[in-house]
């Protein structure tokens, strides 16, 4: 089953038995609170997924890169009230250095990049899958962590590349059977907020907070997202334009507000014209209300959505200009996007396109007794230098459990090393999908 992935872990009362192991009873064989194990059934199913991430990313020809799920916690130190920082997983180490389980991956990218400097070849186009991580408060109940994929272009300023990791994203969808009826994907550009916060002359350190408080719009109520934009310093009438802008239903609506020399217009009219050319245009929603809950975003923001509107946002991204700059490095036009591994199940799931991968091997291998063990071992490796899965029977098992193990592991053959036999250079193979029986020359094997 996809247990592992699934939100909830069913969590078994650790069987206290007291008086063994030392008189301290059973360990806790759970995961810790809001992590999940992934049994055999489940790392197939995540293998699965994260394969199909892999090849979306070599389709688009993307390189992998990886970094620590440890990283100095200065890299997330933002003080834009977003709640992936306010639940960082921070602690000290016993070097007295403050340290943080990575609740993202793109800093991990932009560290990377700066790293490797005017030694960078741009365009970057980088892929990574990550484990990342959040320390919540235990009555919330909700995972502290989960699994990313990111696909990042760095150097290019176009939204050429916004479009490039749509196109990513739709080929993803689309590998899995899902068709723009049962996803979509909102775009938006944060650019509408910059130029209304212009218009009211609101300090341009406030927009990353109050992009922060407007991506609360769907999850707190209207007035609770005013009163944080009055906290912020915001004016009543820049409050009112914030609204406004995010309530406009079409570009054309955009334009008519803003007026045609509005960046976020020309950008989004740009990004439909390649969507079309791509082929997914039907797949795009303008949503002036998607902004994203991260501060570092500076232009086209989008997300994918299931249009059942059952779950949450399935993944998403956008440009992100200045967080470079952030670190202290120069600047380089960025964008990307996150996609979890947690609401992508749900809804494969509900659209009953979760593959069912079973456990497979080519061959179960066995000595009919003790005095052919050598001869079953030399026979397994002849196979798997062949490139066969082998599942080698280790110690003396009866035919019965055998035929059982062989159906547990969903072999093809079980190949019997037996005494008459091997006198002539035989052994014998039962074909178990058409339940036939040869006797087979070593050598004829694989
Ligand atoms: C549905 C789900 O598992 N969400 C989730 C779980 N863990 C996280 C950990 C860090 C950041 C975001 C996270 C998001």
């Amino acid at each position: 089953g996809a247990s592992a992935a699934s939100a909830t872990q069913d969590r078994k009362a650790g069987s206290a038995r007291i008086g063994e192991a030392g008189g301290k009873g059973l360990v806790d064989v759970n995961p810790p609170r809001g992590t999940r194990d992934f049994f055999p059934e489940d790392k197939r199913l995540q293998n699965w997924l994260f394969g199909e991430f892999a090849e979306v990313s070599r389709l688009f020809g993307f390189e992998q890169v990886d970094f620590p799920v440890l990283e100095s916690e200065e890299l997330y130190v933002r003080k834009a009230g977003e709640e992936i920082t306010d639940q960082l997983y921070n602690f000290e180490d016993k070097g007295g250095r403050r340290v943080a389980l990575r609740p993202e991956l793109t800093p991990s990218l932009a560290r990377l990049a700066l790293q490797r400097g005017k030694g960078l070849a741009l365009p970057a186009k980088w892929f990574s899958i990550g484990q990342c991580w959040r320390y919540e408060r235990a009555t919330r109940g909700r995972r502290r962590e989960h699994y990313q994929w990111n696909m990042d272009i760095i150097g290019v300023a176009g939204v050429e590349a916004e479009a490039e990791l749509l196109a990513a994203i739709v080929t993803f969808f689309c590998r899995l059977g899902l068709t723009s009826a049962d996803v979509g994907l909102k775009v938006s550009s944060r650019k509408v907020l910059q130029a209304v916060l212009a218009r009211f002359g609101v300090a341009d350190e406030a927009f990353g907070p109050v992009c922060v408080v407007v991506d609360k719009m769907e999850k707190i109520p209207r007035d609770k997202v005013v009163e944080e934009l009055q906290k912020l310093g915001v004016a009543a009438d820049a409050i009112e334009g914030i609204l406004q802008a995010l309530a406009l239903r079409s570009v054309e609506q955009l334009e008519a507000l803003l007026g045609p020399e509005c960046a976020a217009v020309a950008d989004l009219r740009t990004l439909y014209d390649l969507a079309a050319a791509y082929g997914y245009a039907d797949w795009l929603v303008f949503d002036a209300s998607v902004v994203r809950g991260l501060a570092y975003y500076t232009g086209v923001v989008f997300e994918g959505f299931d249009r059942a509107g059952q779950l949450r946002a399935i993944c998403g991204g956008g440009r992100y200009d200045r967080l470079l700059g952030t670190f202290g490095g120069e600047d380089q036009p960025c964008a990307g996007f996150g996609f979890g591994d947690a609401v992508i199940v749900e809804l494969l799931k509900d659209k009953k396109l979760l593959p069912e991968i079973k456990h497979q091997v080519d061959d179960l291998v066995m000595p009919q007794d003790e005095s052919l063990r050598a001869q079953a071992t030399a026979v397994a490796q002849r196979l798997r230098s062949a490139g066969r899965r082998v599942d080698l029977v280790l110690e003396p098992k009866r035919l019965k459990w055998a035929f059982k193990q062989a159906e547990r592991c969903n072999a093809a053959r079980l190949v019997l090393v037996a005494p008459d036999e091997w006198s002539r250079g035989m052994v014998r193979v039962k074909d178990l999908a058409k339940r036939e029986e040869a006797d087979v020359p070593v050598e004829e094997l694989a």
